[in-house]
Order: structure tokens, then sequence, then C-alpha cells
């Protein structure tokens, strides 16, 4: 468990090394701080036996002076002190938000997909936020109250150590028992951050559904649901509140019990005349004054483990594996796509969605994958750039594996085009060049042309400058898959995959983006998945999938004889 401790101790202090100058600085202005308070302390009963004593009046105009000084200088340090922890502190904070950002960005995204999204948010935002209260004061404070405790045993050990060991008696009771809450505390944070973290994940949930909300009549229940997981978070709050108040209560006792032992047994000492009662003052004194730094100490301690509670959520993160490409660089497909053998399930305890498929998808060519609704299509593309591996069987490009090439440059080949594309809320313009940020704004242009998107862009007061998402501006559903197939053409990647890209665009825009693509189709692998067959009679190979197996293959001349799911899904959809 203490391993635990360090590891975290250990990983704060890897983080610190980026910020040695608020670090040093912050320790500068601290020891200032304290030295200047220390010297205004010291320095009164001198100066005013110098000045009121010695009667050296003249210098009497300079004591208000001095204090103002005193107290200027004392003020100004602990600003400057504040200042530079606080700069650590977040500084660290923001460098651990930022490694978890990235490592998000490498997870696999089966993993990201399972993860529910509020928890990794919070993960992000909360659980890092939970770390800084021990990165500023209760580090400050074991360092500055352990050397405290230290001084004072020494003094009290140095009067009586035999009456200072029996005052300290209750001592081991106060580091089990904090120790023991500290567990605690740990747990109940761990608990109350995971609880934090699913409010995050249920309100962004609700309100990503607020449609369905609105109109059901269901409301009640979801109110219910939230106002559930609050009750969760309250109670885990107030549980966390209870160790940590336990704690403190917990040496204010045994502190009570330490100094009546001490006081009664001195007493008896004072009155059998063994021991002085100036003795036994200053001894009382040390260890009352010892109590008070410990108390500290043990309110630190239960933060750091708090903090630690947290940290677990975090390094769970860090943990994750991720994902793995191999070494060769990929390249354009020269032969195309073959699966071999290739099946697919999103679960162990799930069914196969994709069985025993064995097929090749020809480059420079345009292939199109048809089939019902959840024959496992696309599941079938997304396993091409690699978002999912096979659960059996291999996929190669040309004649290597996809596990052996490396991964930024094996989805650098692909430009896919989905039913509902994601576009972030940045203009108009971030959003296509992101793709290709060295686009001139001729080439963005001709892609939106390409698009169909070119019109309706610049019937938009601001153009391309157009933030999405702001000022009440939200694009169709058409819009925004023009605008993703804008991105499409302005990078031109080898291989082109459009899963249901055009479904929202109408029949005439739909034509002249297919006269588009046609021009690609010489020297770009394409892969179309489309519900209105109209937009595949084309493709050079047509793929039947019909649950999770290939049921034929052909032409569209070729699948009309010979295959009958074709021939009523053509008939279903083409009229
Ligand atoms: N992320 C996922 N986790 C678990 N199951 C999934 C996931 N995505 C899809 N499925 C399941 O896999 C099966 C195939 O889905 P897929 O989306 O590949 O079919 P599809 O042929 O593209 O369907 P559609 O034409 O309706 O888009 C479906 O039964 C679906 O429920």
């Amino acid at each position: 468990m203490e391993n635990e401790t360090l590891r975290f101790i250990k990983y704060i202090l890897k983080y610190a090394q980026g910020f040695l100058k608020p670090l040093f600085l912050g320790l500068i202005f601290s020891v200032l701080s304290s030295f200047v308070t220390g010297l205004g302390t010291w320095s009164i009963k001198p100066i005013f036996n110098f000045v009121f004593l010695e009667k050296h009046y003249e210098y009497f105009k300079y004591v208000p002076l001095y204090l103002v000084l005193i107290f200027t200088l004392n003020g100004l340090f602990s600003l400057f002190q504040a200042y530079f922890m606080k700069s650590l502190s977040t500084g660290i904070i923001n460098s651990i938000r930022l490694d978890l950002f990235k490592k998000c960005l490498t997870l696999p995204y089966a993993k990201l997909q399972r993860e529910r999204s509020g928890q990794t948010v919070s993960k992000v935002i909360n659980d890092t936020s939970q770390i800084e209260p021990i990165l500023g004061e209760s580090s400050q404070t074991l360092i500055k109250e352990t050397l405290t405790v230290l001084v004072l045993l020494g003094v009290a050990f140095y009067q009586r150590w035999d009456l200072t060991l029996l005052a300290l008696i209750t001592l081991p009771a106060i580091v089990l028992g904090t120790k023991y809450l500290g567990t605690k505390t740990r747990r109940a944070r761990r608990l109350t951050q995971a609880s934090t973290g699913e409010l995050t994940h249920r309100m962004s949930e609700i309100l990503q559904g607020i449609k369905e909300i609105k109109l059901a009549s269901s409301k009640e229940i979801l109110i219910k649901f939230f106002a559930k997981e609050l009750e969760k978070f309250y109670k885990l709050s107030l549980k966390v509140t209870k160790y940590r108040e336990s704690s403190k209560s917990l040496v204010d006792l045994m502190t009570g019990i330490g100094g009546a032992i001490l006081i009664g047994y001195g007493g008896v000492l004072i009155i059998r005349g063994d021991l002085s009662p100036g003795a036994f003052l200053s001894l009382l004194t040390a260890i009352l004054l010892i109590f008070n730094p410990i108390r500290k100490i043990a309110r630190a301690y239960t933060g750091l483990k708090e903090a630690q509670g947290a940290w677990i959520r975090i390094e769970e993160v860090f943990n994750l594996e991720e994902e793995k490409g191999g070494y060769i660089k990929a390249t354009s497909p020269q032969e195309g796509f073959f699966l071999k053998g290739v099946s697919f399930c999103y679960d162990d305890s799930l069914p196969k969605v994709l069985d025993n498929i064995n097929l090749k998808i020809p480059a420079r060519k345009m292939t199109a994958l048809v089939g019902p609704s959840g024959a496992g299509k696309s599941t079938l593309i997304s396993l091409l750039p690699r978002f999912y591996d096979p659960t059996e069987g291999e996929i190669y490009l040309d004649n290597k594996p996809l596990k052996e090439l490396d991964l930024e440059s094996l989805r650098g080949l692909f430009g896919m085009v989905w039913q509902e594309p994601f576009l972030f809320n940045l203009s108009i313009w971030d959003n296509l060049i992101l793709v290709k940020p060295t686009a001139s704004a001729e080439e963005v242009r001709e892609a939106c042309r390409f698009s169909q998107a070119l019109d309706f862009i610049e019937a938009l007061p601001k153009g391309f400058g157009t933030i999405l998402g702001e000022e009440g501006l939200t694009l169709s559903g058409g819009q925004k898959q023009r605008l993703a197939l804008a991105r499409v053409f302005l990078r031109r990647p080898p291989v082109i995959i459009l899963d249901e890209a055009t479904s929202q665009i109408d029949s005439l825009t739909e034509r002249a983006i297919e006269s588009a693509l046609d021009t690609l189709r010489k020297d770009h692998t394409l892969i179309v998945i489309a519900h209105r067959l109209s937009t595949i009679i084309k493709a050079d190979k047509i793929i039947v999938l019909d649950k999770g197996k290939i049921v034929s293959e052909g032409t569209h001349t070729e699948l009309l004889g010979l295959c009958p799911l074709y021939r009523e899904l053509y008939h279903t959809f083409v009229r």
C-alpha cells in the first residue's frame, strides 16, 4: 500500500522537474517570508530596549517605518511565495492533463468507445484538480511541520526523556489511526471521483438526447436516475468528510489524553519533590506544542491520501495499453486489400458480426458493399484503417499484413465520410484545412466546388469564416456531408471510403457529386456503402453481405441474375 504512495510521490516529483524555477523561487520566498516574520518578532525587544530603556529617542521616528517595512516585506514575500507555488502546482496539473489528453488520443478506438466519455473527461479535468492541494499546502505542511516536531521533540527529550515518552504514549494510536483513516479516505475519494465522472457522463448524455427527452413522457425516469446518482455522490462526499474529520478528532483526543497523563504524573512528581514546577511547565509547553504540528501533519496526510484516491483513477488511464502498429511504412495500394478468413465480434460475449470473410478489394477500382441493415458493412470497412482488428483471420494491404504497417502511414491512406460526419466547433475553413494545413485558398474552393458545398458556404454572411455551432448556426445533415466530402476531395487520399456519405443529400446534388467522384475512380481506391443502389450500380465490384457473411459478389448485371437478395434490395431501393 505504501508503495502506491511512494509511486504517487515519485510521479509528482517527475512532473515537478519541469517547473524547477517556480519551485526554487517558491521555496526561497517561503524561507524569506518566515525569516522576516521571525526577524520582526525577535527584533521588537532589542529595538524597544534601545529606544526606550536606553533612551535613544532620536531613533523613535524609525520604529514605525521599520514596522511598515517588515510588514511590507512579509506581505510581498508571501505574495511571491503563493504565486510561485500556485504556478508550480497549476503547471504540474496542466502537464498531467496534457499527458492524459495525449494518452487518450493513442488509445485504441475500441477502448475509447467502451469507456464512458464522461468518465474520461472527468479523469482529465476533475481528478487532476483533486491533486492540486497536495502539491501546495499539504507538501509544505508535511516538510515544515515534521521539522518543527523534530525540534520540539529534541527540546522535550533534553528536559525529561522519561516524561516525554510517557506523554507520547498516545502517538502510536495517532499514527495507526491516521493511517487507517487515510486508507478509508483514499477509497472514499476514489469512489467520489468515479461518481463525479458518472454525473458528468449522465449530464452530457441527457443533453445529447434532449429532443427525445422533451418528447417522451420518460422525463421523470431520467430525473430520478440523475437524482439517484447525485444522492450517491452526496453520500460519498460525506464519507470523505467523515474520515477526514475523524482523523482530526482522533489527534485532538489523543493530545488530550497525552496531556492528561503528563499533567497527572508530572503533578505527582512535583508533589513528591522529584520535579521542579519550572521544568514541568517548560516540558508541558513543548509537549503541547508538538501536538499542533502533529495535527497539521495528520491533516496533510489525509490530504495526500485523498489526492492518491484521485491519482489511482488517473494512473488507470496512463496504464492502458496504447494501440500498436508495425514498422513498415504503408504506401498506396497497388493490388488492393485482401481479407483472409476474417471474423469479428465487438465483444467476447457478443455474437460474430463478421464471419469468415474472404475478399479482395481491388486497388484503383470502385467497390460497393450492400446488404440489409446490420449486415456488418460499416464494421467491415472500419477494419481497414484498423479502428478494430479482426478477432480471427488477417487483412493484407497488397502482400503485407495490416498489423505490420506503421499505423499513422496506414491511416494516412484513408479519407472517410460517414452518414453523420463530425465537424469541430471551428470555422468552416479550419474544419476543412484540418486535413491539409498547407492547402491554398484555391484548393479549398475547388474541393468545395467538387462536393457541391461552395454555393452554400459563400451564401453565409461570413463565408468560410463562419464558426460552426456558434451564433445559432447549425448545418443541415446534407451540408455537413458535403463539407466532409470536401475534406476528402481536398486531401485526395489514395483510399476513399464513403459510408452512406450522401444519404442526406438530394438526388440532383448527389448526381453532381457522383460525377466528381467518377474523375477520381481511375487513380483512387473507392469503397462505397449506400442504401440507394442507384449510386452504386456503376461499381466495378459489388459485394453483398448478409448477417456477417458474403452472400455474393460481382457487377450489377451479374448480381441481378445471380443473387436473389441483391435483386430484392435493388427493387426495394432503386424505385
Ligand atoms: N460498437 C459496437 N458495439 C457492439 N456492437 C456493434 C457496434 N457497432 C455495430 N454493432 C453491431 O454489429 C452489427 C453490424 O453493424 P454494422 O453497423 O456493421 O452494420 P451495417 O451493415 O453497416 O448496418 P447499417 O446499414 O444499418 O449501417 C449490428 O448487429 C450492430 O448492432
